[in-house]
């Protein structure tokens, strides 16, 4: 029998399904990958935006996460929104626990309307309790500037941050440039340490951008969870949200969700 991978997400459920563990079961699913949960708050959210926040007992999340980590053992793990100080201290404790090495974090922290998915005072938590354990970490210019406390404006500014993200722990950083900055193209800097790599496309203009984060940081567990090294598993999860991108759904007035169907339609053709 073909071993299965199995990946798991730890993050915030988004009712709308576009964003948080829908998006990244759905990514999982799409790239092959067998996908669990561990949930951290439930947020009443659809396109317009997040109407409430209701984030898990502690005891909660510890008893879904020692539920998988007893039986079903992760080949990666993604982070998401994790509201509180106190919930990553818990996920960050299961995560040395239970050896999971394949770590992506995202550090989210505002929805796209604005709203807060992490406590101001989690930020410190965030720092030195979980990056230090990532593989790879995928902030968006507003969070890299407030990890580093910098403002980043120019490409050397990107670079500088990169280097102050990656001296708090993460092997890989993926400074992600999808932020409307103007310009016709998204720059996404990858560093490792050694060399910067930008990873540049056009940019697709549409205001159905919700859930991009997540999705494309579950594509990128799934590939590390297939055994794919970080640079190939970072480039077909650049192509996996390019895709889904640019065959948004257009549901709902506010910002809609990507296409989780679209990567798979363009290799296996069949339509959802
Ligand atoms: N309008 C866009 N066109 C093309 N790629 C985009 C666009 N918006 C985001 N991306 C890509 O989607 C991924 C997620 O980025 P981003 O939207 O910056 O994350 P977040 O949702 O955390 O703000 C990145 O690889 C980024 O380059
Ligand atoms: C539960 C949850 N988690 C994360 C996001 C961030 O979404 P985005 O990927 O658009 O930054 C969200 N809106 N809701």
């Amino acid at each position: 029998m073909t071993r299965v991978v199995k990946a798991l997400t730890i993050a915030g459920s988004d009712s709308g399904g576009g964003a948080g563990i829908q998006a990244d079961l759905k990514t999982f699913q799409e790239l092959g990958v067998y996908g669990m949960s561990a949930l951290t708050a439930v947020t009443a959210q659809n396109t317009l935006g997040v109407q409430a926040v209701y984030p898990l007992e502690s005891e909660a999340v510890t008893a879904q996460l020692d539920s998988i980590g007893a039986d079903l053992q992760p080949d990666a793990v993604k982070t998401g929104m994790l509201f509180s100080s106190e919930i990553i201290r818990i996920v960050a404790g299961k995560i040395r626990q239970y050896g999971w090495n394949s770590l992506v974090v995202d550090p989210v922290m505002v929805a796209k309307g604005g709203s807060p998915l992490l406590q101001q005072e989690a930020v410190r938590a965030l720092i030195a309790e979980l990056l230090p354990l990532a593989l790879v970490v995928t902030p968006n210019i507003p969070e890299a500037e407030i990890l580093t406390g910098m403002t980043i404006s120019g490409l050397p500014d990107r670079e500088r941050a990169a280097r102050l993200l990656h001296a708090m722990g993460p092997q890989y950083v993926v400074l992600k440039g999808g932020h409307d900055d103007g310009t016709s193209g998204v720059l996404d800097l990858l560093y490792d340490g050694q060399e910067f790599i930008y990873m540049d496309g056009p940019r697709i203009a549409t205001r159905h951008t919700h859930g991009t984060g997540c999705t494309y940081s579950a594509a990128i567990a799934s590939g590390l969870a297939k055994g794919n090294t970080v640079t190939e598993a970072i480039s077909t999860a650049k192509a996996f949200i390019q895709a889904a991108i640019e065959d948004s759904l257009g549901f709902g007035a506010g910002h809609g969700p990507t296409n989780h169907f679209a990567y798979g339609n363009r290799h296996r053709g069949i339509l959802p």
